[in-house]
């Protein structure tokens, strides 16, 4: 979870920057107070020849009494300040914007690194759309509020303070108004400040199921046309798309009359105050000089007074991005090991060993329903069933992608809990029936990224009877699969994928329906040539194919989520079971 105290930890974290940025701001501030006086102090000191301060500094430095090297002085040293605060905010706002970008940055890789370990159930519950909304729409309004924060929060207060100070010296009372005033304000329209930055949170859930919606309707786009149904999806983005405009006026329009609305508030004080001016110049010894001046600071803190509003705006909505933001951060995690990797990564093959196993995608509703199994090291056994039994999800809990509702599976005698998710990853691999591919070269789809030597990959690629397809490619390994691998064949892609499982060095492997695509014949080849390969591994296959199933020892077949029949072919070729009628069924 990230609050404001944590991203307020976060920025201590950046003292320096924060110090100088801070440091330079407020001189810049300081320059700038001084800026509306001088000129209206004109009015008083050369126009009604009072003589002053200015004037008898400048007398000082010069025997020239002229009152337009008064006005040409002052001018001058006006327009100085204003370059000098304008070097002075350009230097303090960039040491801001680099602390905000740095905190946005933090904010986002802790973000990733939590996705790294979240549980794949709650993951697929919330959809790629939302989780790239939170990682892009949601941190970025939260970097826009410590942007404008960071920047604006100490020189506008610093800013009315110090004007404050200057209108007491003039005349307490106004500078006591003007103390108040601001905080007045914000009190006054706080609670439209946090309707709108819950309009914003609206906004920000609409473009995640837009989002959702495009990124699905984008991936399938090939599937769509091919059913001509290319409207309806169209249509149903286009709903969303109504739905994000109608939430984004919603929100554009409510900020803007709150601002507004705030800003009115303000700019009715300050015509209350100009009249009071006017007043006290009738009323008390307030000299128009110093009421000019009065008006130019009133002038000057509009900045400030509007930098503070909008603030109070961005705050809201960043309070509801953070909320948002932390229902990603608060997705349950995998369960992490308790003992050493060591214990399955040492050499040797690997038994499993399921007890009991229940999983359901939706916890009400299982899928598995007490399945054991004991599959020997080494050993090769099948999974067979109707469609829709459960084999792929058996598959996916064996490789450690979702854990048990109930029940357990061990590795070599130890329980998924303790080795860890990851750990039985590395040493289990499914080879999937449509496996998908990176937008990549074939080179990154075999070695995801790993550095593997060319002779390693050349021989992966002959044991997945690959290497003769990818000597005819002009670019060879460097070719380009498409997004999906979509240049690739069905079969194709099942053979880069087995090429991928002999490259991880897996000590057990899943096939889980992943030679459905190639013909009899190369199938056979495949398995051959994989037989050295798969000697001292454990292997499971999942196949409907009795050709590819008569490879096992032993067979499972699982019905319904539990597992129906058990035996080596013999035994179960005996019984007159599923079994007997898959093989008839496969006889025609
Ligand atoms: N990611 C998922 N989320 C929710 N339900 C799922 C998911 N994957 C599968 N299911 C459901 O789980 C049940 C079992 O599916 P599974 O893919 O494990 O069957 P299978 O035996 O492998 O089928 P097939 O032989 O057709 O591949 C099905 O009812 C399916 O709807």
């Amino acid at each position: 979870m990230i609050t404001f105290k944590t991203l307020f930890g976060m920025m201590l974290r950046y003292k320096r920057s924060l110090f100088w940025g801070n440091v330079i701001a407020i001189i810049a501030t300081l320059v700038s107070i001084p800026i509306p006086l001088l000129i209206p102090l004109m009015v008083d000191e050369v126009l009604l020849e009072k003589g002053g301060t200015v004037t008898g500094v400048i007398d000082q430095l010069s025997s020239a009494h002229d009152p337009l090297i008064y006005i040409g002085i002052v001018l001058a040293v006006t327009i100085t300040l204003r370059f000098l605060f304008f070097i002075l905010s350009v230097v303090s706002q960039k040491f801001f914007i680099t602390l905000s970008q740095e905190l946005s940055f933090t904010i986002r890789v802790r973000a990733l690194e939590h996705l790294k370990h979240v549980s794949m159930s709650s993951y697929e519950r919330l959809g790629s759309g939302k989780v790239i909304t939170h990682l892009i729409t949601d941190i970025d309004t939260i970097e826009q509020f410590l942007g404008s924060a960071l920047s604006k929060l100490i020189v506008s207060v610093a800013t009315l303070i110090g004007v404050a100070v200057v209108l007491i010296w003039i005349n307490p009372l106004f500078g006591i108004l003007i103390l108040i005033f601001q905080p007045l304000i914000m009190l006054v329209t706080r609670k439209i400040s946090g309707r709108v930055g819950m309009l914003k949170k609206e906004q920000n859930r609409t473009i995640g199921e837009l989002s959702d919606t495009l990124t699905q309707m984008c991936d399938l786009f090939g599937q769509i046309r091919a059913s001509n149904k290319e409207e309806r999806f169209i249509d149903n983005a286009i709903d969303h798309s109504k739905r994000l405009r109608q939430s984004a006026s919603e929100y554009g329009i409510k900020a803007l009359m709150g601002e507004r609305y705030s800003y009115t508030l303000f700019l009715s004080g300050f015509e209350i105050f100009r009249a009071l001016g006017l007043v006290m110049v009738l009323y008390s010894h307030l000299s128009i000089g110093l009421m000019f001046g009065i008006f130019g600071y009133l002038w000057f803190m509009m900045t400030p007074v509007q930098d503070l509003l909008s603030l109070q705006y961005s705050f809201a909505n960043a309070k509801n991005a953070l909320q948002r933001l932390n229902e990603l951060l608060s997705l349950p995690t995998e369960p992490t090991a308790n003992v050493s990797a060591q214990s399955i990564s040492a050499s040797g093959p690997l038994s499993i060993h399921t007890e009991n196993l229940v999983f359901g995608y939706d916890e009400k509703e299982p899928v598995l329903r007490g399945v054991n199994l004991d599959i020997h090291a080494g050993s090769t056994v099948a999974i067979i069933g109707a469609s829709g039994s459960g084999k792929s999800t058996l598959s996916q809990l064996l490789v450690g992608f979702y854990p048990p509702t109930s029940g357990d599976i061990f590795y070599n005698g130890v329980s998924v809990r303790d080795i860890g998710f990851p750990n039985v990853r590395d040493a289990v691999f499914v080879v999937l029936q449509q496996p998908l591919m990176f937008n990549d070269t074939l080179r990154f789809n075999l070695t995801m990224g790993d550095e593997i030597r060319d002779d390693e990959i050349q021989k992966a690629l002959e044991i997945a009877q690959l290497s003769e397809f990818v000597s005819t490619l002009p670019d060879g390994l460097n070719t380009q699969v498409g997004k999906f691998g979509i240049r690739l064949s069905g079969g194709q892609r099942q053979r880069l994928s087995i090429a991928r499982m002999v490259l991880a060095k897996p000590k057990a492997v899943i096939f889980d329906e992943s030679t459905s695509a190639l013909d009899v014949h190369t199938e056979s080849k495949l398995f051959e040539a994989l037989e050295a390969f798969l000697k001292d591994k454990t292997v499971i296959i999942i196949a409907h194919r009795l050709s590819t199933v008569t490879r096992a020892d032993y067979i499972y077949v699982l019905e319904n989520g539990i597992i129906l029949e058990e035996g080596t072919r013999d035994v179960l070729e005996a019984i007159d079971g599923s079994y007997k009628r898959f093989i008839n069924s496969q006889h025609g």
